[in-house]
């Protein structure tokens, strides 16, 4: 799903490489934890995935692609397969909940109808049902994550990476976001995470890759923030250096590698170079992961789906009174206007273009005049 092989990374004017000859590979469907310091290579791995970055030696393949073949040009239909959060929730302010989600739909093409029925069903999968119409800085910051994540997801897309996406929140919310992203991995999609966390990280036990100063240091399948840490022989960085490494998170840094011992005899696979990373503080602790409460809302089984699949089903096979111009005779769309609200018969199928109810398109695709086809490609 995303192999990397011998992949080097420098950024001009850099002493060293931020990734020096990684090689790795990621499988469909697992969830994998980036760890390492500050400035150990996390996001320049994350943005390579993206095809952000190019690699200065190297291959990378994602979804079967070799992401060096990809032209500029078809750059984004790639990125329509992969969801991306960040630290920084990235909201646009000046646009509603509803909007901010439906931008990624409306920038792919997806038709008025699709998005009207897409967004308000993801924004209730992460908890946020009805608060469409707020506006970002009406939201607390779980919330606004839980609405990047929902931009993220709608898609459906098959692989989605977080930078971070905790660092900005309060314990109790990050564990609560962990669900979401936990679920959203139990339903299919490859979720590739950097982060500092080692609570969520020793919590969750899935696999770690951890980086130290562009290498790959550690690779294990089942793991906790710091296990190698304990582990191996290595001494841990000299005090100048860890504090160096751990700048950005000086403020949560304490002495607690032995919290993280016991993680080390759940590792069954490790791939040991050297051990620098600093052993950080647990903002989030196995506590609150323990006790977060889960945010995703799973959808209701509902009989309706079945109803309106019967009713559509009803329409497209019942005899079409079309006007010689193609539209749809006046009668059925005057019993769209039924008074007692009822959905059935001709009054469900007068919302159906001619080709949804001759069966050629499926319903709710791109209809004549909707201005959405406009506002970019399609597949
Ligand atoms: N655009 C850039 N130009 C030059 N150097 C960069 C650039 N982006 C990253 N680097 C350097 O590459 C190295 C790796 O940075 P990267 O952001 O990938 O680390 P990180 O592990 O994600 O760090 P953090 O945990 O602080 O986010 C660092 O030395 C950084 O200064």
């Amino acid at each position: 799903m995303i192999r990397f092989d011998s992949v080097t990374k420098a950024y001009p004017g850099q002493s060293r490489p931020a990734l020096s000859d990684i090689g790795v590979e990621i499988l469909r469907g697992e969830f994998v934890f980036l760890v390492g310091a500050s400035g150990s290579g996390k996001s320049s791995f994350l943005r390579l995935i993206l095809k952000e970055e190019k690699p200065t030696r190297g291959k990378i393949h994602v979804l079967g692609k070799d992401l060096g073949s990809i032209s500029s040009r078809k750059v984004p239909y790639f990125r329509r397969d992969l969801g991306v959060v960040f630290q920084d929730f990235r909201l646009l302010p000046n646009k509603s909940v509803f909007e901010n989600v439906a931008f990624t739909l409306r920038v792919i093409g997806k038709s008025r109808g699709y998005i009207q029925s897409a967004v308000p069903e993801t924004l209730k999968l992460v908890g946020l049902d009805g608060k469409g119409k707020r506006m970002p800085h009406e939201l607390s910051g779980g919330e606004q994550q839980r609405v990047a994540i929902a931009r993220a997801i709608v898609n459906k897309p098959q692989i989605l990476l977080a930078d971070e996406p905790t660092g900005n929140l309060d314990p109790v919310t990050s564990a609560g976001i962990m669900t979401l992203l936990e679920r959203i991995n139990a339903g299919g999609t490859t979720v590739v995470m950097a982060t500092h966390e080692a609570g969520i990280v020793d919590q969750m036990q899935r696999r770690v890759i951890e980086l130290s100063a562009g290498d790959i240091v550690r690779d294990e399948r089942s793991a906790g923030y710091g296990a190698s840490f304990a582990e191996t022989d290595a001494e841990p960085a000299p005090p100048a250096e860890r504090q160096v490494e751990s700048e950005s998170d000086a403020e949560t840094e304490t002495p607690s590698a032995p919290e993280h011992a016991g993680a080390a005899a759940a590792a069954s696979t490790a791939v040991v170079k050297k051990k620098r990373m600093k052993a950080a503080a647990p903002k989030v602790t196995t506590d609150d992961m323990r006790e977060a409460q889960p945010l995703y809302v799973e959808p209701e089984e509902r009989d309706e789906v079945t109803d309106e699949a019967a009713r559509i089903t009803a329409a497209a096979t019942a005899a079409v009174p079309v006007t010689a111009g193609g539209a749809l005779a006046d009668d059925a769309v005057a019993a769209d206007a039924n008074p007692n609200g009822a959905k059935t018969g001709p009054a469900a199928s007068a919302r159906l273009t001619l080709a949804e109810r001759l069966g050629l398109r499926a319903p709710g695709g791109p209809r004549e005049g909707d201005d959405d086809q406009e506002v970019g490609p399609t597949k």
